[in-house]
């Protein structure tokens, strides 16, 4: 779970009046402290610089350098802002022992602290605090940031000028969205959740973003219970491949069997194919032919002709889930009519574009990836699973946004996102809810990519081959 900076400060506010002065501080400072020393590995002898800003964010600095002090760490704090330095930290940190030094004297460091801006900050980071971000990523050591890495939009994860390349982020009371996603989510390293005790005070909010975790998982995937058939398992439908793709068939169509249902029904061109390929699937060329479904996969590989067309036509018309992907997504982009009839439909949508996708369906992303998605999500009330080094999944009207925790660079191959819709469209039809068939489809779809990447580079059909040890590990 992740909270704008609005309702973590909203949280803060509750809590600071009911605990001493200085209690949350020193609890974020003792964290960010301890985390150090596991980075150090070792305590006297080495040394931490501290990068410390005009906020509270540089008074956790100062304090946690204090607390590194007194377990025998030499250390050195960098005043970016001299004469806005929060005063009892500062004088915390010198009664240690603690030395303030010239940015050009730092020559050596075993850790640096990043305590410059935390969730004050507001725009790019300013100038007279980028020599020191720049100084910082010449220097060979690990970078710990404090609750954001210095640069970084605390909500969005935007990056618009320099930032802070983090190994750890240290995260006092509440994880911020601009951790998850975006550059953020790259900046901001290994994130680390620290207990201050506001969970209480966020108890009622709606998080801003919500991140399934394996444990999530294992209640969610669907398991066959003992009176069930093949039918009420689901079955779902998939409308993928052409000629001149049928490959993207094979791959959506392999993935749709291996996300709960009891069956997979085909209807297209690559019939032949696909036959071959998955003999247990029921194959058509039509979508009229194929059959009682629970949810539709559409558009892998499909191209764009008249029979793309008709077919995309004849899903959006049924009364079923339906997933929309690639082709099916460009068709939306070109044809009115078929956009009308995805805006019109009762049953759910669910679209999963890539950045082009998007752009070509709804205009510019812009920095902030949540909520372009969420816009897009009503714009044509369906969910938006809009791709990328985070996946961001955004249910329409308000409804919760997930964003995908799990994956490796490895996954930007061919082929990846047909095995990711066959999935989500097969979690559809065996029932789950539409934003969070999306989330769980990610989420396996990330971690089939991580084990594929332990034994070299990933292709598209080494994912089907993991995805069923993913789903057994998870259940
Ligand atoms: N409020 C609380 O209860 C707690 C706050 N904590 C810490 O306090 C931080 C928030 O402290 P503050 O509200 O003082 O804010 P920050 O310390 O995050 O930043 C505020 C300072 O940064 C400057 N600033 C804003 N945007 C900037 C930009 N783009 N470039 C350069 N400078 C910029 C502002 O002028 C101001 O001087 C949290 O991130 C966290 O580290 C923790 O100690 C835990 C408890
Ligand atoms: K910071």
């Amino acid at each position: 779970m992740a909270y704008s900076v609005e309702q973590i400060r909203a949280a803060e506010r509750s809590v600071l009046a009911q605990v001493p002065d200085g209690a949350l501080m020193a609890k974020a400072a003792r964290a960010v402290a301890t985390r150090a020393l596991d980075l150090l590995g070792f305590g006297y002898g080495a040394r931490a610089v501290l990068l410390v800003g005009a906020g509270d964010n540089g008074g956790d600095a100062l304090y946690a350098g204090a607390d590194l002090r007194r377990r025998g760490v030499s250390v050195e704090a960098v005043l970016a802002v001299p004469d806005r330095v929060h005063p009892a930290a500062l004088a915390a940190f010198r009664a240690c022992g603690g030395r303030v030094v010239e940015l050009a004297d730092v020559s050596r460091a075993d850790v640096i602290i990043d305590g410059l801006v935390g969730i004050g900050a507001s725009g790019p980071l300013r100038d007279n605090l980028v020599p020191v971000v720049r100084r910082a990523a010449e220097l060979p050591a690990p970078v710990l940031a404090i609750d954001v890495p210095s640069g970084v939009d605390p909500d969005t994860g935007a990056v618009a000028g320099e930032a802070v390349h983090a190994a750890v982020t240290v995260c006092p009371g509440g994880l911020k969205p601009g951790l998850l996603v975006g550059e953020g989510r790259v900046r901001a390293g290994r994130v680390e959740l620290v207990d201050i005790g506001l969970g209480p005070a966020l108890a009622d909010a709606q998080p801003a973003l919500r991140r399934l975790t394996d444990r999530d998982l294992a209640t969610m995937l669907p398991r066959p219970e003992p009176g069930d058939d093949k039918y009420t398992r689901g079955v779902v439908g998939v409308v993928a491949g052409s000629a001149e793709y049928p490959g993207a068939a094979q791959l959506a169509v392999g993935s749709a069997r291996l996300g709960g249902v009891g069956a997979v029904r085909y209807a297209g061109y690559a019939y032949v194919e696909v036959s071959r390929a998955h003999p247990d699937v029921l194959v058509s060329d039509t979508v009229a032919l194929a059959g009682r479904v629970q949810a539709w996969t559409i558009g892998p590989g499909l191209g764009r002709d008249d029979h793309a067309r008709a077919s995309l036509r004849a899903v959006l018309d049924s009364d079923v889930p339906v997933l929309i992907d690639a082709d099916g997504l460009n068709l939306l982009a070109e044809d009115g009519a078929l956009a009308q009839l995805l805006r019109e439909r009762s049953a759910p949508s669910v679209l999963t574009p890539h950045d082009r996708e998007f752009e070509r369906l709804f205009g510019p992303i812009g920095t902030d990836r949540v909520a372009a998605a969420r816009r897009a999500a009503d714009r044509v009330g369906a969910v938006v699973l809009l791709k990328g080094f985070a996946t961001v999944i955004a249910a329409p009207s308000s409804g919760p946004v997930f964003v995908n925790g799990t994956g490796t660079p490895e996954l930007a191959t061919a082929g990846s996102g047909d095995v990711l819709s066959g999935l989500i469209g097969s979690l559809l039809a065996a029932g789950l809810e539409p934003a969070l068939a999306a989330a769980v489809g990610a989420h396996l779809h990330g971690r089939a990519g991580e084990r594929a990447a332990q034994t070299g580079p990933v292709t598209a059909p080494d994912l089907l081959g993991e995805l069923p040890g993913v789903i057994a590990e998870l259940r």
